[in-house]
């Protein structure tokens, strides 16, 4: 966290932070509202290099957002203002509801079938837009998918554009070369297999993460959880593996033909083909006609029951034992 931003500040003199929402590589995120018209919002906020050679981070988010903005560009959120404040970069945009891993936490970990049918309907949807717009995501996790606040509180957004890049070559309208030896980038739990092997990636590969995503929805965890929380090649290498051998394969024999037809279709995609979206949104559409659901956004953090138990406390947060009360580990 900045610690010129440790309390509540304003951007423009018109944005009055008020609380951190959450932090990540590229900067730390705050809830904010508009003073003159009270509309809440979210701030994005990342210190400007002091070394001048770095690559400054948040504007080249925006631009991919600016790229994604038009009339269709439903499900990704607005960019209300954009510059420099003091040291830092800021970006103001439309205000989020938590991430569907938090929301996954709050459900007790897992989410039903139904819930995650009608998340993948969206997700494909969103994928397929910035597809459409020549810009890979890079980092396909449920922690970059919220819905929206106020009328858009039924529209999962896909947000945190920091790993994205163009697939698209503008300077000859033609797919980027595959090529070999770059860097892996996004979260290594959701990376495609050949983003392992450090090949460039394409569209397959945010699909490729999004199996990943669905499944850990649904599932709650994926076979190398653990693994993915430590960092290094070797757990990396481990990871790509398992993502390629026998753990994954079984896995998959016992969750569900739907998740099985997605990822046959993943690994017959090549470098640059383009992914039947159709096809796999029709794997999601069918199930749901087959048990009856319709499509009604009503997904389970809703339901009071599913929540009960839940949490939106992050999964490497550590409670300090002094500040737990005697009674609750030792009701007698
Ligand atoms: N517009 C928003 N509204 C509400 N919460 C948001 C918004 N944008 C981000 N957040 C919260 O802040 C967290 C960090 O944001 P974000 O993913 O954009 O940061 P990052 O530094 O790019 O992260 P990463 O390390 O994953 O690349 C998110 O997980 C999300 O919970």
């Amino acid at each position: 966290m900045s610690a010129d931003y440790v309390h509540s500040f304003t951007v423009c003199g018109i944005y009055q932070a008020t609380h951190l929402l959450g932090e990540g590589a590229t900067g730390s995120v705050w809830q904010a509202f508009n003073i003159l018209s009270g509309l809440r919002v979210a701030i994005k906020t990342c210190p400007i290099p002091v070394d001048a050679a770095l690559p400054p981070l948040l504007p080249y988010e925006v631009n991919i957002y600016r790229l994604l903005r038009d009339s269709e560009s439903e499900g990704i959120p607005s960019i209300h203002w954009s510059g420099t404040d003091g040291n830092h970069q800021v970006v103001v945009m439309d205000l989020l509801s938590p991430n569907l891993n938090a929301l996954r936490r709050l459900c007790r970990g897992t989410l039903s079938l139904r819930t995650v049918c009608m998340l993948a309907e969206q997700m494909l949807a969103r994928i397929q837009f910035i597809h459409s717009r020549g810009i890979l995501s890079g980092d396909i996790k449920p922690h970059n998918f919220a819905l929206g606040c106020y009328h858009k509180a039924r529209i999962l957004h896909l947000f945190d554009f920091s790993h994205a890049q163009l697939f698209i070559d503008p300077s000859t309208g033609g797919h980027v070369p595959f090529r070999i030896g770059r860097n892996i980038q996004g979260t290594i739990r959701y990376a495609s297999v050949a983003a392992h092997r450090s090949h460039e990636i394409s569209r397959r590969d945010d699909i490729e993460s999004l199996l990943y995503t669905l499944l850990e929805l649904y599932h709650g965890k994926l076979p190398w959880y653990e693994l993915s929380k430590r960092q290094g090649t070797y757990f990396n290498d481990q990871i790509r593996d398992m993502k390629e051998g026998p753990e994954f394969r079984d896995f998959l024999s016992e969750s569900l033909p739907e998740f099985r037809s997605f990822h046959a279709h993943c690994v017959g995609l090549s470098y640059g083909q383009t992914p039947d979206y159709a096809l796999l949104r029709g794997l999601f559409r069918e199930r749901m006609q087959k048990e009856g659901w319709c499509y009604d956004w009503v997904f389970d953090w809703e339901d009071g029951r599913s929540s009960e138990k839940g949490t939106l406390v992050p999964d490497d947060y550590v409670f300090d034992m002094r500040f737990v009360e005697r009674r609750a580990l030792d009701p007698a």
